[in-house]
């Protein structure tokens, strides 16, 4: 069902200061930020050629990614994303195994501009999981 990674996501306390590592030292292509007000995230995107990292910093009062970020002050890890070709029928057929889908179960618009869902880390070996339609 999954087909390539699109990103692995990464919470950061500092979003201009990460940004820096990962194009100063690291010397990667970088995006410009982007806020999701819909996802409660500021985003930048660093590209490489395989794949892309995305720097996440919390957006808004009820960000999804503040306890995250509270819990790990420092920053971290906090989703991998992969491809679907078919995200509704992904989802429908994840729910009918037992997997959790997050939110109201219907996809969102993501920062790419397609349809994205999570699925609860518990279901994922404590990883959680985002979809998005390829
Ligand atoms: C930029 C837009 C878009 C894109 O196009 O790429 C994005 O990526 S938006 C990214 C931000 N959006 C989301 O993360 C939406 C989905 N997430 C959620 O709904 C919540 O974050 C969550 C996964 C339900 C967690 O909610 P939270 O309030 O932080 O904590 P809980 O107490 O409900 O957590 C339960 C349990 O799960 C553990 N946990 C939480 N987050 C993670 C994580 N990222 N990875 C692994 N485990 C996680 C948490 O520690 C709890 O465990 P226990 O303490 O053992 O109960
Ligand atoms: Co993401």
């Amino acid at each position: 069902m999954i087909g390539k990674l699109n990103h692995v996501a990464i919470v950061v306390p500092d979003l201009d200061a990460a940004t820096k590592t990962y194009r100063d030292v690291l010397g990667a292509k970088v995006s410009e930020p982007q806020t999701l007000p819909a996802h409660g995230v500021t985003v930048v995107f660093v590209l490489l050629d395989n794949t892309k990292v995305e720097l996440l910093l919390p957006y808004g009062e009820n960000s999804p990614i503040q306890a995250f970020l509270d819990k790990n002050p420092s920053g971290g890890i906090h989703h991998v994303c992969y491809e679907v070709k078919d995200i509704i029928a992904a989802r429908d057929k994840l729910k009918a195994s037992g997997a959790r889908v997050l939110g109201n179960g219907e996809p969102k618009i993501g920062a790419h501009d397609k349809p994205v869902l999570f699925l609860h880390p518990k279901d994922f070996i404590g990883t959680l999981v985002e979809l998005e339609q390829a």
